[in-house]
């Protein structure tokens, strides 16, 4: 299904208070926080303080997101998407909304974020995409909807998370919902099939997306050849160009892949005294990190300086000793 977010589906104001029929749990509305084609996000107050609300008429899109939301619980490691709360039904003039629970994840979305903090960030967060992408594709899904408005970064420290699981598709099928700019199908006539390399077709287009914040459409039929152009068009995307068009050829197996090559290509291309986030500490790359580098160095150091010891230690006694022999002699 492709995404279109033009409707507002429900409209209730700030301070509305929304009982849960089947678990009791009373909600305060706050504000909204944004609406989609699957349903509308509510900032509320809970009894255990703020959290996401999402409802929806159709409760098989709540069935389907709340199942996903659960599987990526079970995950190990830092969360997948927002940690399910609870799932409930809402009552209202005679009307039944289903909605559920969820942590709320403060902070911008990625294309605002990069705005506001500057480009040198795009490379550490995509870093941090891909190895949650890693861990999502290991459990057998694709994320499907993969844009900049589904992605927040938290903190200080600065972490991307995935919201809106809706798109979450299981691997083989077809994808469940998409958006134009990032789907391989519309640039390429690729197939929807969900699989890893659907996912990093996105996540190279999000990289464009990013020097390109008005997006583009295609012409004519859209192809590599458009996508390449509008690459090379852009200096701020020069040190991904290798990894963007890699992605979106297909030809990552993995999204561990695509990481290493992005941080590589990023490595090389850093100069010494560039400022903004440390890139290398991130890095799975072969080579040996920066902190680890300096304590080699310092042990190395300290076994060259245990050696003159040694040395001089030697030197004395033997002196002593040639002393003593010379003296033993006269
Ligand atoms: N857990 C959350 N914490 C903070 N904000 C959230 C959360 N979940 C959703 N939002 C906000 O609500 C907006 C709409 O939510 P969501 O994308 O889940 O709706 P949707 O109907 O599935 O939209 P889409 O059509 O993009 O699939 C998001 O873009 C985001 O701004």
């Amino acid at each position: 299904m492709m995404n279109n977010t033009s409707k507002k589906p429900f409209n209730f104001p700030a301070g509305t208070v929304i009982r849960g029929k089947w678990y009791k749990q009373i909600y305060t509305i706050v504000k909204e926080l944004g609406y989609g084609a699957n349903g509308m996000v509510y900032l509320v107050q809970g009894a255990s303080g703020y959290l996401a609300l999402k409802m929806s008429d159709s409760n098989v899109s709540i069935t389907s997101e709340v199942n996903v939301l659960k599987s990526f619980s079970k995950v190990q490691g830092t969360p997948l998407g927002p940690k399910l709360h609870q799932v409930d039904d809402w009552e209202t003039r005679g009307v039944i909304i289903h909605f559920y629970t969820m942590e709320y994840i403060q902070g911008m979305n990625l294309l605002s974020f990069v705005q506001s903090k500057g480009p040198s960030w795009t490379g550490v967060l995509i870093a941090q995409l891909l190895s949650d992408l890693e861990r999502i594709h290991q459990e057998g899904w694709v994320f499907g909807d993969l844009k900049p408005e589904n992605l927040i970064v938290t903190g200080p420290p600065y972490r991307i998370r995935c919201i809106d699981v809706g798109g979450t598709t299981i691997q083989g099928r077809a994808i469940k919902e998409f958006t134009e700019f990032f789907d391989r199908g519309y640039w390429l006539g690729g197939s929807r099939k969900a699989e890893p390399t659907y996912d990093l077709f996105s996540v190279g287009m999000i990289l464009i997306n990013i020097a390109y914040p008005q997006r583009f459409n295609k012409t004519g039929t859209g192809n590599m050849q458009q996508l390449r152009k509008a690459i090379a068009s852009k200096d701020q995307l020069s040190k991904f160009q290798p990894t963007i068009e890699k992605a979106l050829e297909g030809s990552f197996r993995t999204a561990g892949e695509m990481r290493i090559h992005l941080l590589n290509g990023l490595s090389h291309g850093r100069s010494a005294h560039s400022a903004g986030p440390a890139v290398k500490a991130a890095s799975s790359s072969p080579r040996q990190p920066a902190s680890q580098r300096s304590r080699v160095q310092k042990q190395q150091r300290k076994k060259s300086s245990h050696f003159l010891e040694t040395v001089l230690v030697v030197m004395i006694v033997s002196l002593l000793y040639v002393l003593y022999i010379y003296g033993e002699l006269m």
